[in-house]
């Protein structure tokens, strides 16, 4: 799949990984709105690709994603400015493990609501012409902490949804929309430090140490090596309802599963 032509949406995409992704679609050709709560960073972030890209490649949209109106329209205004959607990225994340509620809303519930969204636009049981959908989990899906229970189940929730309906959408549906997962250990981001606040880690703040400790014993990568790995799973056709993982010792690789059985 090239990306001459193309345009993308990725939410959380002010900042961090999601910053890092729409740097690196940018750079591929495509088209790009990045959704993001975050007035301030998200018109700072849009001033800088603008100077780096031209212009007229990329849009900043105000949205939380847990306001599924705003999300909607957020969808709704990508497709007015650019004329159609190939490329979801479900990016935008939180861990606070005090507002634990808030914590499912954004990283479960959007990412849900947002593939929903995505398929609507791009599926072909709607018209559409097809095209792909990266959920972000994590590591923690996998090696999973004291230090963050909820993080950890929503991270688990992207993972089942995620192949789940990959295989409904393309498989099963022919929808021709790829849906994958990728799953990033540390990453070198503003989330990562909130890891020492009391204020979204609440009383779980207190394994902080041997939570930094697996930081030093497993390393942190760069946003850079994770917008790669968004890339080759944009690019290379063969992956749907594939699970993505990116770690210091091995680099991009892919989780495998027991083949399912009757
Ligand atoms: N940093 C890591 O170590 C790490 C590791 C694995 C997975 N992840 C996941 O990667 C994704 C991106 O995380 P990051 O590390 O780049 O974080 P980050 O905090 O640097 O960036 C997240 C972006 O999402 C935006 N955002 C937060 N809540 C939002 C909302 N309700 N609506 C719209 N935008 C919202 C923020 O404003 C911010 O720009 C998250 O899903 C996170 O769970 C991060
Ligand atoms: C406030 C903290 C935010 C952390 C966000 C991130 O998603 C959390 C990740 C938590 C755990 C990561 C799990 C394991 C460590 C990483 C890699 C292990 C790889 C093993 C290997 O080297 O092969």
């Amino acid at each position: 799949m090239s990306l001459h032509g193309k345009v993308a949406l990725v939410t959380g995409g002010a900042q961090g990984i999601g910053r890092a992704g729409v740097e690196h679609l940018l750079e591929n050709g495509a088209k790009v709105a990045l959704v993001d709560l975050n007035q301030s960073v998200g018109e700072e972030c849009k001033s800088d690709l603008d100077g780096q890209f031209g212009e007229d490649n990329c849009i900043f949209i105000q949205c939380d994603v847990t306001d599924a109106r705003k999300l909607r329209d957020a969808f709704q205004n990508t497709v007015e400015k650019f004329g159609r959607l190939d490329i979801v990225i479900n990016n935008a994340g939180i861990n606070n493990e005090k507002n634990w509620e808030k914590t499912i809303e954004v990283n479960l519930t959007s990412v849900i609501q947002g593939t929903y969204l995505a398929l609507e636009h791009m599926s072909k049981e709607y018209g559409k012409e097809g095209g792909v959908i990266i959920n972000i989990s994590s590591m923690a899906a996998f090696l999973h902490s004291p230090h963050q229970p909820v993080y950890t189940a929503t991270k688990h929730g992207v993972i089942g949804f995620s192949r789940a309906i990959a295989q409904d959408a393309s498989e099963q549906g022919n929808y021709g929309v790829r849906i994958n997962t990728l799953c990033p250990a540390f990453v070198d981001t503003q989330l990562l430090r909130t890891v020492e606040h009391e204020e979204t880690m609440g009383k779980f703040v207190k394994y902080k140490d041997e939570f930094k400790q697996r930081m030093d014993k497993y390393g942190v990568l760069k946003p850079s090596l994770i917008a790669e790995g968004m890339l080759r799973m944009i690019t290379d056709e063969s992956l749907n309802g594939a699970v993505m993982k990116i770690t210091c010792s091995k680099g991009i690789h892919f989780h495998t599963y027991e083949p399912l059985s009757a």
